[in-house]
């Protein structure tokens, strides 16, 4: 079992506003007493007991944990500590600082496709990386893929929040029903043998619908659409190498990236 550091937090960090927060818990930004570095504090509270259903597995923390440890890549998120109290696991990340990639497109004019093709080319850079260490993501959708700043003029690719991601051993078998569904594989819809081709990539679904169930249908039955007025102005370049990539099969190589200048209550 893993040992993390059984300091109290508060004794190294100073606690700050809450980033974000989900079923796991809060990410809160903090700053390092003894140098005045800030980083992301991830608070996820662990069960109490077996039977309890509040929390979550410290194993499934453990991995999580091991996984970042493995992954050292500047496209990827960087875990610098661990502490754990009787109920808490408290996680140390890199802070990324320049928001979510999604809102950084929604507030351009426009996105050139040259920029589109870096950002990719990062995203791809990290993803390669953790699959070429048998890594796979199993939650990449917008709100977990960041950017390093807000102030320089080609900011770097963060992918955040490794909660779903699984290493692959050799010979095993791994199934899993989690994930966000809009941006879910077919067949982790189906709930069959997973790999690291699940970590689809999407910027606005194409298979969102008015319910999760019909969005779900229109992923395996490969049914989407690409709105005419956002794709106006994609080059059939790109509009090829899309469609290239929405293929149904997990043993094909599938990525797509729809970074249309959406905003959030467009693709709500
Ligand atoms: C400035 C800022 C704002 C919100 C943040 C973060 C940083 C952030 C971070 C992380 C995670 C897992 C969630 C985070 N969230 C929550 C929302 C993520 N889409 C993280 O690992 N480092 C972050 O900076």
């Amino acid at each position: 079992m893993a040992v993390f550091k059984p300091e109290n937090v508060e004794d190294f960090y100073e606690i700050g506003d809450v980033l974000g927060s989900g079923h796991f818990g809060q990410v809160r930004r903090v700053c390092e007493r003894a140098s005045g570095t800030c980083w992301a504090a991830k608070f996820l509270k662990i069960r109490k007991s077996a039977c309890s259903r509040l929390g979550l597995e410290r194993s499934g923390v453990e991995q999580e944990v091991e996984i970042l440890q493995a992954i050292q890549h500047p496209n990827i998120v960087t875990l610098k500590d661990v502490f754990e109290s009787r109920a808490e696991v408290v996680l140390i990340l890199e802070l990324v600082s320049g928001g979510e990639l999604f809102d950084f497109i929604a507030e351009k004019e426009n996105l050139l496709e040259s920029e589109a093709i870096e950002f990719m080319k990062q995203i791809l850079e990290g993803l390669g990386f953790m699959h070429s260490k048998n890594i796979a993501h199993f939650d990449l959708k917008p709100e977990n893929i960041m950017l390093s700043d807000k102030v320089s003029p080609h900011p770097d690719i963060k992918l955040i929040d490794f909660g779903l991601a699984h290493r692959f051993h050799q010979g095993e078998e791994y199934r899993s029903t989690s994930g966000t569904p809009q941006y879910i594989a077919p067949e982790v819809i189906n709930n069959e043998a997973l790999s690291t081709a699940a970590d689809i990539l999407s910027g606005l679904s194409p298979f969102q619908d008015e319910t999760d169930e019909e969005t779900l249908k229109n992923i395996i039955a490969l049914n989407y659409e690409f709105d005419a007025q956002s794709f106006s102005m994609t080059s059939s370049m790109a509009k090829d190498f899309i469609q290239k990539l929405l293929l149904q099969s997990p043993r094909s190589n599938r990525c797509f990236c729809l970074f249309q200048p959406i905003t959030r209550k467009q693709a709500a």
